[in-house]
């Protein structure tokens, strides 16, 4: 048999359904009489890297294996190999048969801008067809922003891409074993509670947030007594394509019409819920777009103007006594070690662990990003990167905000019980002190033995980083650096200053640049 084959090459897009590459390889293979080949290589380099994790890989080995039967109920199950793309395309080329390469644009990390650079450069060498059609509302090559939010709309409105009914099998085609975290060679991560994978727990979780857990989203999302159930929850199948951000949406929005139609005060709380989730959905492209933009600054400040702020390198016990858990601050503590057991924190606690992290113990965005990064399943770095940068306000364009991590505990965990979950040590603690145990008469039978005192003053540190940072953006040079990352990067919705205009239209709640906070605050 010499029928041509068309490599579909799955990334971050572990689904078959809305699936641009799969459909195109499809029809392609449809009129030439050719063969579709859907391939998964697992890169050591990307593993490898300090921002990955076996959690991570825990979540995408799910993924493959429901994958890999999902196709093979289409007749030809995923191929799987291990080794460096260009290796591994170069074998599969060498029966001469490969006609073409399908795969979805990624906004990943620098090592994985850079792999795709290489593979477009040696199809081009090869003079292979490389077909890279678009997934989310990313856009390649933007000139400006402007336009943008229209163009979301747009794609998220068309309809998605077909599955393909059937795939004529590839013949004398080994599938390949998925490895297990050991065999890549990845560090020990228990994670007990970690999300399970695959396109069909996606499904699940969408189904269960729009049928029931979502109603409450709007004022449930900010405490993590309640947000583990209120939030959708969708954010790794979202991270590593078991569902397309347009599946979600549209599902999401048929949720919304059903609920238009409706009177009561049920269908007026599912109203607002959709509608603030809605815009969570366009924010995951809109931030994304940032470091499509400007892959560097997944490790440089997006201002320059912090270059030199904080230290290069972190203050290692400071990081790790964060990083683990042991700060002495018990809300913090409790935020961190339940992101250690279910690789999961709701976006109020990781703007706050991320704050606490860069201002009140001054550490470089960089490194306890990583540390995120490599806690959370649901790591993207096209989210990741612009919101650490954010956390820290490093970008020049965002109202510094300095969590108290205190005040926090008080709003989101009033009667202590998630401090108390994952923090047993304070169980001799009377509920007033929980939140400070600093202050209870019993202090000294507790701090420094079972439970750390806390590493900083919280209040007299957030002062002197406040003083700091402030001190920077005092300069004119620093307004004209956050003109022009405004208009390269900013939503044209946050009613920020554009440069060389007056004041903006007023930000509605859905603007990415503030509205996360505005009705987070409640
Ligand atoms: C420091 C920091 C790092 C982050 N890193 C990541 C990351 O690596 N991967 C990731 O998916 N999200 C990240 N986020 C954004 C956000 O916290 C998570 O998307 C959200 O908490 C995931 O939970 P969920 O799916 O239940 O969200 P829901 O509230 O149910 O929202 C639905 C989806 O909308 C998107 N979304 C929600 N909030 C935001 C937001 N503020 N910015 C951008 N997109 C959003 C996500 O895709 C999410 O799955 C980060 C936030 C911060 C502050």
């Amino acid at each position: 048999m010499t029928a041509p084959i068309h490599i579909v090459w799955f990334k971050r897009d572990l689904r078959i359904a809305d699936h641009g590459a799969l459909a195109g390889a499809a029809e392609r293979a449809a009129t030439d009489g050719g063969v579709v080949l859907p391939l998964y290589v697992v890169e050591p380099g990307l593993w490898a890297g300090p921002d990955m994790a076996a959690r991570h890989w825990g979540f995408v080995a799910d993924s493959l294996a429901a994958l890999r039967a999902d196709l093979a109920a289409l007749g030809q199950p995923l191929v799987v190999r291990v080794g460096e793309i260009i290796a591994v395309l170069d074998d599969l080329c060498a029966g001469g048969r490969v006609a073409g390469l399908y795969a979805h644009q990624e906004t990943g990390n620098g090592w994985t801008f850079a792999r795709d650079r290489r593979v477009r450069a040696w199809a081009k060498a090869r003079g292979l067809r490389f077909d890279e059609p678009r997934q989310s509302g990313v856009i390649r090559s933007l000139a400006h922003r402007d336009g943008w939010a229209a163009r979301w709309d747009r794609f998220m409105a068309q309809a998605p891409w077909p599955t393909p009914g059937a795939l004529q099998p590839v013949d004398r085609l080994d599938p390949g074993t998925i490895p297990t975290a050991d065999a890549l060679g990845l560090r020990a991560d228990p994670c007990p509670q970690r999300q399970p994978g695959g396109a069909r727990a996606g499904l699940d979780l969408l189904d269960s947030f729009l049928d029931r857990r979502g109603r409450s989203y709007r004022w449930a999302m900010s405490s993590p007594v309640t947000a583990f159930d209120a939030c959708s929850r969708l954010s790794p199948h979202l991270a590593w394509g078991t569902l397309s951000v347009r599946q979600v949406a549209q599902r999401t929005w048929a949720a919304q019409r059903t609920w238009k139609a409706e009177t009561g005060a049920a269908a007026q709380a599912w109203r607002q819920s959709l509608r603030s989730f809605s815009a969570r959905l366009h924010w995951h492209c809109h931030f994304a777009q940032k470091l499509e933009d400007a892959p560097r600054l997944e490790v440089d400040n997006l201002h320059r103007g912090y270059d030199g702020l904080r230290p290069d390198t972190a203050d290692p016990e400071r990081l790790a006594a964060w990083a683990e858990g042991r700060t002495g601050l018990p809300f913090v503590d409790a935020c961190m070690r339940a992101l250690r057991d279910t690789g999961y924190l709701n976006f109020r606690m990781r703007a706050m662990v991320q704050a606490v992290a860069t201002y009140h113990l001054w550490l470089p965005w960089r490194d306890s990003g990583l540390v995120l990064a490599r806690r959370f399943t649901d790591y993207d770095p096209g989210i990741h990167w612009p919101q650490a940068q954010m956390q820290a306000g490093t970008t020049g364009i965002n109202t510094v905000r300095i969590y108290n991590p205190v005040k926090q505990g008080y709003d989101q965990d009033a009667d202590g019980r998630f401090i108390r979950r994952w923090v047993p040590e304070l169980a001799a603690v009377p509920d007033a002190f929980v939140h400070e145990p600093w202050r209870w008469d019993g202090a000294a039978t507790l701090l420094g033995r079972g439970y750390p005192a806390p590493v900083v003053d919280h209040q007299q540190a957030a002062r002197a980083a406040r003083e700091r940072v402030h001190a920077v953006r005092r300069s004119a040079a620093f307004r004209d650096e956050a003109d022009r990352i405004q208009t390269r990067h900013g939503s044209r919705r946050s009613g920020l200053r554009q440069r060389g205009g007056s004041n903006g239209p007023r930000a509605p709640a859905t603007a990415p640049e503030q509205g996360q906070f505005d009705f987070d605050a409640r």
